[in-house]
């Protein structure tokens, strides 16, 4: 195998190869462009004109979709996936990664959009690394952009595999892309209605792509991922890339679920106080009425919507920061 094929081994190990360009025997090109970043182009005649960002380890604890990033980058390598797309891969947060943790003194994913100007560190240079890196990847003119966001959640899900859609104004959200999320194996999608400041908004708002968050288990250490799987996802990732997908139909969904945002549950000080059990299941429903967070002055979150489910509930976040999403079903009636 190609020694770039390796792009977690040097990324874990912290180092750079020796050699930035290497070139498979069907003339795929492999270009190391940073500390966990690589794009693979095919060669011109076989081109399909889909731009493909995949990334993983935004939050570097989240093993699953980094392992699953490694192993395409290792079939491209060695010559048995054979693609006709342009790709980009992208480890987000490599410090983070190699500590096993999150993030170290911020969270990546909430540094996009122009946040990272706000603050100072080395993940807000790394978010601004980020963009650039999409931004120029994302540069070519008449092609199809689709970026894939890769996570896995710190908590059960009632729900084991869904999407968060991006928002942009004037936009609509596409049903051929969620049915072929719903291909990929996601069973839910949450259709933002918002702008946002995580990874795929920036490339949905900014760069013009098709952009989801996917979230596919619960986070686990590398090499306890069984648990986790992504054979659905993994199987469509290499007919997108080899470009043999099956065509996609934009009638029926197949069950796929839809939900909205209800509100954002945004945590504003250290008295913040969320009232749900400690091992809480995403999508778990909460009852209309329900108390569910404190915070200073005596503010509350009450449940007012009918059939409201919480998903990331996470009362330690920074204050300022989303602590929870509540969300509810909503229809496929909007989609363009
Ligand atoms: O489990 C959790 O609480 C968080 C899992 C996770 O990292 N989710 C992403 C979602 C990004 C989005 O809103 O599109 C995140 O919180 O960054
Ligand atoms: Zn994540």
């Amino acid at each position: 195998m190609l020694a770039l094929g390796k792009l977690l081994e040097l990324t874990l190990a912290g180092r750079e190869p020796a050699e930035k360009t290497q070139l498979t025997v069907e003339g795929v090109r492999m270009r190391w462009l940073s500390e966990g970043a690589l794009e693979v182009r095919p060669p011109e005649a076989r081109d399909n004109g889909l731009d493909l960002l995949l990334s993983a380890g935004i939050h570097g604890n989240e093993t699953a979709p980094i392992e699953l990033l490694d192993r395409l980058l290792h079939d491209i390598a060695r010559g048995d996936l054979k693609p006709r797309a342009r790709i980009l891969f992208l480890f987000g947060n490599p410090e983070a990664i190699r500590r096993g943790e999150r993030f170290i003194e911020q969270d990546v994913n909430r540094l996009f959009n122009g946040r990272h100007e706000q603050t100072s560190g080395s993940e807000a240079l790394r978010a601004c690394e980020l963009e650039r890196l999409a931004a120029t990847f994302f540069s070519l003119p008449d092609r199809n952009r689709l970026h894939y966001d890769l996570h896995t959640a710190i908590r059960g899900s009632k729900i084991e595999q869904f999407a968060l859609y991006p928002w942009k104004e004037g936009r609509q959200h596409s049903r051929l892309e969620l049915a072929r999320l719903r291909a990929a194996g996601m069973e839910a999608v949450l259709l933002q209605n918002k702008p946002s400041i995580v990874f795929s908004s920036y490339t949905y708002d900014k760069l013009d792509a098709e952009s989801f968050t996917l979230e596919l288990g619960k986070a686990r250490p590398f090499g306890q991922n069984d648990g986790v799987n992504v054979d659905l996802l993994e199987t469509r990732l290499k007919q997108i890339i080899e470009g043999t997908e099956p065509p996609i139909t934009d009638e029926g969904l197949d069950g796929l679920q839809l939900f909205s945002v209800a509100r954002e549950v945004i945590k504003h000080s250290d008295s913040f106080r969320l009232n749900l059990p400690a091992d809480i299941e995403n999508f778990s429903e909460l009852k209309v009425g329900y108390v569910l967070a404190e915070d200073i002055a005596n503010t509350r979150w009450i449940i007012e919507e009918k059939g409201a489910r919480i998903i990331f509930p996470n009362p330690r976040v920074k204050n300022g920061l989303r602590a929870g999403i509540l969300i509810v079903p909503t229809t496929d009636e909007n989609l363009a």
